[in-house]
């Protein structure tokens, strides 16, 4: 039975709630078709467990910005925060821990922290490695799915390793491997039945690779760890560990919540949240600007007009790139990188249109409603920049676009991955054409739907520009 006064919803079945009704591949379609039959905020039971779905731009800034505090909880019953035991901060209980965690961090990425190299340096010295790649490429075809992301990945290890791998690396091509398979594990099947069937959980069944995996991805973590405590030198930071380990000393009281396995959690976390994303974003980026060369060549132009003979970019320069800078939120909005956010929880009993929803009750809100929300947009379901630009070529953002969600749990890492978006793409376009390969097919947008969405495996076609 719903609680009283709660969100409408489809009738549940016995143990497994409604998830019999939402295609586990793909349940973006059946939650747009349930909002249209119950509303912008309705309920479903996942197992015997009450969720709310939220879609529409009033009804998910009312919860996660005008009621921020009683929606910033996490849930601790699915496997993945079981997997992370609630450490770090994404699936951190809304509490004194995360709030420092996540200062501590927005902080030392704001470069405070982080030594000579600057976050932009860093990113820079990884797009030399990418544009080498690519140079190779010149003339055919690629598949770019690898190269960003251990371009991601490794922008990722600079800021909070202080080291790069190289491309060939086998411990460094063997921990993406494992952090690959580890997000699909988390969200997969098996982690459904550990969900709904908790007295499944101490039997030997395949979910227990998850955890087995997080464990070998914490070991080579410790193991960088250790190597940060034998070489550092105290007050003088060289990347966010050493922050981290002097934040330790700062803080050596018995109450402080800063200590060596909050550490080890919140470098997974960085190292989760700051790959598929930004990788997953940028692979749409090129899709689409090869099938749009009009796109591709009024961005070309507007680069070479203000970086003239300038070696690199600057993420400043994107206050004078407007065009460029509709184009990447436009790619964004395309990509609908994250749809369903990270779920939350009501830290206590609370209310949203009218409903009342008690303490503890799994919040999903659906961001991909945002991004394609009628009334909205110019133009909610084609590929256009105009939809950020005014009558005057102005870049506007329009309020629906939040696919870093909003409110206090705000992706922590926006302002580092609108910084790589941008200086990668501004490198990129300046030096190559991306090309639709003659036979790559007909082009499929269509996004595989996950945690993360990623687009479909493609071929990249690379024409390196003569330096006119
Ligand atoms: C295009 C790239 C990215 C997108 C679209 C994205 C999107 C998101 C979204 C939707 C959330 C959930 C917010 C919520 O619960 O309401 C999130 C959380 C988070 N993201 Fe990102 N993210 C991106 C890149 C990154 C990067 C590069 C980092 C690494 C620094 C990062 C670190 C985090 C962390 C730590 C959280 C948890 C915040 C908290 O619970 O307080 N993200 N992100």
């Amino acid at each position: 039975h719903r609680p009283k006064n709660f969100p409408p919803g489809p009738r549940p079945l016995p143990i497994f709630g409604n998830l019999l009704q939402l295609d586990p591949s793909n349940p973006l379609k059946d939650l747009e078709r349930l909002k249209r039959r119950y509303g912008n905020v309705f309920s479903l039971y996942i197992g015997t467990r009450p969720a709310v779905v939220l879609s529409g731009l009033e009804v998910i800034r009312e919860a996660l910005v005008t009621r921020a505090v009683e929606y910033s909880g996490r849930p601790n019953h699915i496997m993945v925060s079981h997997i992370l035991q609630n450490k770090g901060v994404i699936l951190a209980n809304y509490g004194s821990s995360w709030r420092e965690h996540r200062r501590f961090t927005l902080t030392t990425l704001r470069n405070f922290g982080l030594g000579k190299r600057s976050m932009e340096q860093r990113i820079l010295e990884e797009i030399s490695h990418i544009s080498s790649e690519l140079e190779r490429s010149s003339g055919s075809s690629m598949d770019p799915h690898h190269l960003f992301h251990l371009a991601a990945s490794n922008i990722i290890c600079s800021i909070i390793f202080g080291q790069r791998f190289q491309n060939d690396d086998s411990v460094f091509l063997t921990l993406i491997q494992v952090l690959q398979e580890l997000t699909k594990e988390s969200f997969g099947p098996w982690s459904m039945l550990y969900e709904i069937l908790p007295i499944l959980r101490p039997l030997p069944l395949p979910f227990w690779n998850a955890f087995h995996k997080c464990e070998q991805i914490r070991d080579f973590i410790g193991k960088i760890v250790t190597k940060h405590k034998r070489l550092r030198i105290a007050g003088e930071p060289r990347d966010l560990t050493d922050c981290y380990l002097d934040q330790i000393d700062k803080t050596d009281d018995v109450g402080s919540t800063f200590n060596d396995s909050q550490m080890v959690a919140l470098l997974l976390d960085l190292f989760i949240a700051g790959t598929d994303t930004t990788s997953n974003t940028l692979r749409s980026a090129m899709l689409y600007l090869m099938i749009n060369q009009d796109v591709q060549d009024k961005c070309h132009r507007e680069i070479e007009k203000v970086l003239q003979g300038r070696a690199d970019a600057s993420f400043e320069d994107r206050h004078a790139m407007p065009y460029v800078q509709a184009m990447i939120h436009e790619v964004q909005r395309m990509s609908d990188t994250v749809p369903l956010s990270m779920f939350h929880t009501t830290c206590c009993d609370t209310q949203l249109q009218g409903y009342q929803l008690p303490k503890g009750t799994t919040v999903i809100p659906n961001l991909s409603s945002l991004l394609h929300e009628e009334g909205q947009w110019k133009f909610p379901h084609e590929f256009n920049p105009e939809n950020f630009l005014n009558e005057n070529g102005e870049f506007v953002k329009p309020e629906a676009f939040l696919p870093f969600s909003a409110g206090s749990r705000v992706c922590l890492g926006e302002g580092l991955a609108r910084m790589e978006l941008f200086l990668i793409l501004v490198t990129l376009l300046r030096r190559f054409q991306f090309i639709w390969p003659e036979d790559g097919g007909v082009p499929d947008f269509g996004l595989i739907f996950g945690g993360t969405q990623s687009q479909k495996p493609y071929r990249l076609g690379v024409h390196l520009r003569s330096n006119e």
